[in-house]
């Protein structure tokens, strides 16, 4: 960390002067309209097949849209083209399956140029779909019926394996012959997300059995059946030498990557790598894409939504993401915005909510432009790549600067520019300000609206049902308020708070509300399964629901000596 390579003193380096770049690779980058690598790959390039061979092993900080996929993606192929017997080498692991999905596709365009392939473990299809497309297995001649006799042929269909911490965690708990055995190259990429998680240990244990040598044990149950369904063994020595001794050999080699990787030595050290080099850009420890604009509107808050609304009317239809601070608030606003026809812009909502074909469904609509705005929640904030996107917007401020920085880095990807918009109400702008200082940027315009538009919009606003959807919302969201509120007499009374909900939404003033179907309210559904709900708890409820009231009427007349009447 003392002693860094600074990546941004690189320049973009043209394919034909990479070293030793397989001809073939340089045709498949060349097919994908990519004619030179940027400085961050060049960098790891250099670090990996050029003169630093792989000694090391590397921390990756770079900007948003940097390119890091590529960095790590294009040296690992390059490494394995030469491999000869199939099995699994290298593990790519990230937080979320979208994001898998999208780095698979990177490693897609490239790696059956020199005849590798590439798999992937996210959950999206069946356990049994996913193992037949990461395994195979000898196809069963007649009069074969031992499983046994035909076990030691199990094998790994693919090299590079694209996973998350969860399903990788399955395979190697429960998949026969799904080996990490083999691995020679670890990428972690969103480090210090995946470190913040610990995901059933899939750290350790990765690491733990890629140690293995011809004396380990395999510590995990099915594992230590392992040896009997793979015919290969890689042995690991024990190195011996100054600064290698007690590790095994051939090693484990890591690149760990983020737009905010953590500086933080213990959390590192979960990773146990070998004399880590810290490749970054620049001297400050977060930075922002360089053709980043960034600006502030200050409004009240009962007007953050009219606000909303006539930025989007500015903004002519570009492909634009809203980021909230929370799935419910996500699913409001996405309800909200729907209801003005006048837009003519497709929005959609995008959360962790909702089930994965349909998230897949909404980006893939949003990837083709069919969808215009996306209302996201922060399910969106890291690594995803959509082309086009020229604005994302905080309708909710982001309360930290790593949050800003990756929701922010939706746009303005791989030297295009973009503009970054976050809603404020007055109370916000301080804080806003220290925020960004965080990230040494000092420059935040403030952005106006034409207040014609958020006069004509608020007309509708009040006499439309808009309002009504609004204030519905607003209900529920005070409820969800009341129910986390720090008052020791409701807190253990989880239970009988749905009940307490239901009265109180069944005498709420808003159509809206008493509409509202259970589906289109995750919160209350699950409150209410929770509960299962009964009747009669209400007037109980009501009680606990008043007795706070009371308390602090009483404590108040106590202590402020007026005569309780
Ligand atoms: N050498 C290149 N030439 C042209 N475009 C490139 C090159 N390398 C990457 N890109 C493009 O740059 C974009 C950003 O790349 P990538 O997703 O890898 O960025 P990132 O640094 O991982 O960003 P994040 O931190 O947000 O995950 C992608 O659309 C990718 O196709």
């Amino acid at each position: 960390m003392r002693d860094p390579v600074d990546v941004s003193l690189s320049d973009s380096c043209p394919l034909s002067s990479i070293p030793f770049l397989d001809s073939r690779l340089e045709t498949a980058l060349r097919s994908k309209g990519f004619d030179s690598l940027f400085p961050v790959q060049a960098a790891v390039w250099h670090e990996t097949i050029g003169p630093g061979s792989f000694e090391r092993d590397l921390c990756i900080n770079s900007p948003t849209g940097s390119g890091k996929t590529l960095a790590y993606a294009l040296p690992i192929v390059q490494m394995l083209s030469t491999r000869t017997i199939k099995c699994l080498r290298a593990l790519v692991v990230l937080p979320t399956r979208d994001l898998a999905v999208q780095v698979k596709e990177v490693f897609a365009t490239l790696a059956p140029a020199v005849g590798l392939s590439v798999g992937l473990a996210v959950g999206q299809s069946s356990i049994a779909d996913e193992i037949s497309e990461l395994i195979t297995k000898p196809t069963m001649g007649i009069g074969v019926c031992d499983s046994d006799d035909f076990s030691q042929e199990i094998r790994s269909s693919v090299d590079i394996l694209v996973a998350t911490p969860g399903r990788l965690m399955d395979h190697i708990n429960h998949t026969k012959g799904f080996t990490v055995e083999h691995l020679c190259y670890l990428v972690v990429d969103e480090t210090d997300r995946l470190l913040r998680e610990a995901y059933q240990s899939w750290l350790p244990t990765v690491l733990q059995l890629a140690r293995s040598s011809t004396n380990s044990q395999f510590p995990f149950g099915d594992a230590i059946n392992r040896p009997a369904f793979v015919f290969l063994k890689t042995v690991r020595s024990f190195g011996v030498e100054r600064g290698f001794k007690g590790q095994p050999y051939p090693r484990l080699a890591k690149m760990v990557l983020s737009a905010t990787l953590t500086q933080d030595p213990s959390k590192l050290a979960q990773l146990d790598l070998h004399h880590p080099l810290f490749l970054t850009t620049g001297k400050s420890r977060y930075q922002f894409p360089e053709n980043l604009k960034s600006y502030k509107l200050v409004c009240t808050s009962n007007l953050k939504p009219l606000y909303l609304l006539a930025l989007l009317g500015t903004l002519q239809g570009d492909k634009c993401i809203v980021f909230t601070s929370s799935v419910e608030s996500n699913h409001r606003l996405c309800t909200l915005l729907n209801f003005f026809d006048d837009l003519q812009i497709k929005i959609k909502e995008y959360s962790r909510l909702q089930r994965q074909s349909v998230r897949s469904k909404t980006l893939r609509s949003f990837r083709e432009g069919e969808t215009q705005v996306l209302i996201s929640s922060d399910a969106m904030t890291r690594g995803m790549d959509v082309e086009g996107v020229k604005n994302v917007i905080n309708y909710d401020m982001p309360r930290f600067i790593k949050t800003y920085i990756h929701r922010a880095g939706r746009t303005a990807r791989a030297g295009q520019s973009g503009r970054c918009f976050t809603l404020l109400r007055n109370d916000e702008v301080i804080r806003f300000k220290k925020l960004l200082q965080k990230a040494d940027n000092e420059s935040c315009a403030e952005y106006s609206v034409p207040s014609e538009s958020i006069e004509s919009l608020r007309t509708m606003y009040t006499t439309g049902g808009a309002e009504a959807i609004e204030r519905g919302e607003v209900v529920v969201a005070s409820l969800f308020r009341l129910l986390v509120a720090p008052s020791p007499v409701i807190r253990p009374h989880k239970v009988s708070q749905a009940p307490m909900l239901m009265h109180l939404t069944e005498v709420a003033p808003s159509p809206v509300i008493q509409r509202q179907k259970v589906s289109q309210a995750p919160m209350l559904e699950t409150i209410v399964e929770e509960a299962g709900l009964e009747k009669e708890a209400a007037t109980k409820v009501k009680t606990i629901y008043f007795l706070p009231v009371i308390l602090s009427f009483v404590t108040y007349a106590l202590m402020s000596r007026l005569p309780v009447v």
